[in-house]
């Protein structure tokens, strides 16, 4: 059977109550969460600081057959590859924008049994992303510059998304950033399917009524296509 685009939801925990962060996970699962995304920042590739491999670990200990995309927003990546292992995640996603191998960060990722994603920030031209799509198994298109939670969405980055979408029918392509209900048609039209929503979730009014709109929304898109 060959492999078809799916739509996956994955909240952001960044602007929840990280005093609460099991609960407020927990919550987002119950509420139809695909996935959880969880912001890990250096406070140098970015200006701030989240959390790291220690707390990932804590909350693998809680909630244990969940998908864990850890967004490495970190100067050195190659540094936290076995401390995430060890902690548990599934998908390794850091920014190519410091890396001088970039080849040898996703090999080292696989070997340590997590897949690979690749984000680039809006600055970076998606041509720099492209040559190394064959190592991995996911490209973030960043839609604010990273580094904080509640941004405004960067419409103009849906050209990178549409360029990959046509190159690469399979390919799952996320978009991170101001993404909710305001902003998926444009995600899901150009192409995205892993969403990360994090203000546009968290503060919901209804949680899992915006999961389930986000999701069908972008299955909608996949569907026409
Ligand atoms: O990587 C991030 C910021 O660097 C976050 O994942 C992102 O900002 C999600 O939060 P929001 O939906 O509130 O923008
Ligand atoms: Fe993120």
């Amino acid at each position: 059977m060959s492999r078809s685009l799916k739509a996956l939801i994955g909240p952001s925990i960044l602007n929840s109550d990280l005093s609460r962060l099991y609960e407020e996970s927990q919550k987002l699962l119950d509420n139809g969460a695909d996935y959880l995304h969880l912001d890990v920042m250096d406070g140098h590739f970015v200006p701030n600081l989240t959390l790291g491999h220690p707390v990932v670990k804590c909350l693998r200990n809680k909630i244990k057959d969940v998908f864990f995309e850890t967004h490495m927003m970190v100067s050195n990546p190659e540094q936290w590859i076995i401390p995430m292992a060890d902690a548990g995640v599934n998908q390794y996603t850091f920014h190519i924008e410091p890396v001088d191998n970039v080849a040898e960060v996703c090999r080292k990722i696989r070997e340590n049994g997590m897949k690979v994603g690749l984000a680039i920030k809006p600055g970076t031209p998606v041509t720099e992303v492209e040559r190394y799509i064959s190592m991995s198994d996911m490209v973030l298109i960043m839609t604010v510059e990273p580094g904080f939670g509640g941004q405004k969405f960067m419409e103009n980055q849906m050209a990178k998304v549409k360029y990959l979408r046509g190159q690469y029918p399979l390919l799952d392509i996320e978009v991170d950033g101001g993404v909710g209900p305001a902003t998926i048609s444009c995600c899901a039209n150009a192409g995205a399917n892993m969403i990360v929503s994090g203000t546009a979730v968290i503060g919901a009014a209804d949680q899992a009524a915006t999961i389930r709109s986000l999701r069908e929304t972008v299955q909608q898109a996949i569907n026409k296509n």
